[in-house]
């Protein structure tokens, strides 16, 4: 299975970097096919207007509904079809785990739909839930001025989960967060020169004894994660 991925942005540069590393494997071995718009492509006057003042007053613009709805209808299509995925990330959106990047993962097409300003005008969002299945989707709870470099997160965490793209898909099982993994963070990483600046590696991981070492990273990662997300443990 391909995935296709399309990236509506004001600033559709945001995306070539998905032709490097592991990403741009992707691409070549065909796993993915990516496709950067430039919203301002969907519009009519001199200025390439894509923003407007909000209605009922506030700071900042907002996005026009105009050209989000002429660029679906040229990249997605006029058609309701609920196998298409719309991602609108935004700092209101439901939080994005690695059970959704599992979900998206089995996905064929996506569509990334990068706001800017304040944000886009709400409508367009309402519109993309008669057509296709959306998803409003936080990063976390920090604000970005876009929504490109969320897209480029998600993607990253989607794609690498695209069967036959990870050169051996056992390490994904064992990661943080994977599915049926308990919700550990990961025990600490070491690996040659045994001393370094007058820090050794921890002489157990020496030891060559295999239940000595899965206990100290059980260990590890239960301590780590009471310290750092007690949340993981409820
Ligand atoms: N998790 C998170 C998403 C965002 C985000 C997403 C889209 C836009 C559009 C304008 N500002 C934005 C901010 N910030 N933080």
């Amino acid at each position: 299975m391909t995935m296709r991925l399309d990236y509506l942005s004001i600033f559709p540069g945001y995306f070539d970097v998905l032709d490097i590393s592991l990403l741009g494997k992707a691409v070549d071995n065909g796993l993915v096919e990516v496709h950067a718009h430039d919203l301002r492509d969907w519009t009519h006057d001199r200025h390439r207007t894509v923003d407007d003042t909000p209605c009922g007053g506030g700071a900042g613009m907002v996005m026009k509904p105009d050209p989000w709805g002429e660029a679906f209808d040229g990249i997605i299509g006029i058609e309701p079809d609920p196998s298409v995925h719309v991602i609108f990330p935004t700092p209101s959106g439901i939080p994005f785990t690695q059970s959704a990047a599992q979900e998206l993962s089995t996905v064929e097409r996506v569509v990334f739909c990068c706001g800017r300003y304040e944000g886009i005008d709400h409508r367009v969002i309402d519109y993309a839930r008669t057509m296709w299945t959306v998803h409003e989707l936080s990063l976390g709870d920090y604000v970005l001025n876009g929504g490109e470099v969320a897209a480029l997160a998600i993607t990253e965490a989607v794609v690498r989960l695209i069967p036959g793209f990870m050169g051996n898909p056992e390490s994904l099982a064992e990661e943080s967060f994977s599915p049926g993994q308990e919700r550990l963070l990961e025990y600490p990483l070491f690996t040659r020169p045994v001393s370094w600046r007058g820090m050794d590696v921890p002489e157990v991981l020496m030891s060559g004894h295999h239940g000595r070492i899965a206990e100290w990273r059980r260990e590890e990662s239960l301590l780590l994660t009471r310290d750092r997300r007690p949340d993981l443990t409820d």
